[in-house]
């Protein structure tokens, strides 16, 4: 999942989000940015995810992520 630019690898979290697994995984291998400030903006995503980071997604990249969920 794509969070604010960074790739993370979600399936070790997954069994620990207090929202459930179905749904997270709405959100799994997308960007899920919209739906994680649609739900928690407070929540510190960079802290609990830090061991799950995978890289950076390339700016032309995020940029079109950017756009397809601002269209959801
Ligand atoms: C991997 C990134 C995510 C992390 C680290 C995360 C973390 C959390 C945390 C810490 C809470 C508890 C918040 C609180 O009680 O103040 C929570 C609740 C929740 N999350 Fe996430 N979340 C993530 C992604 C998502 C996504 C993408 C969605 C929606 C598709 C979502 C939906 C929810 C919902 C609905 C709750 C509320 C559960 C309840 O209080 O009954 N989360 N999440």
């Amino acid at each position: 999942m794509v969070l604010r630019g960074k790739v993370y690898n979600i399936s070790p979290y997954l069994r620990f989000h207090p929202g459930g697994v179905p749904i997270l995984m709405k959100a799994a291998g997308k960007d899920g940015t919209a739906l994680f400030t649609k739900y928690h903006p407070w929540v510190n995503a960079d802290a609990l995810l830090e061991k799950c980071l995978v890289g950076l997604l390339a700016p032309a990249v995020e940029a079109e992520t950017q756009a397809k969920a601002a269209a959801l």
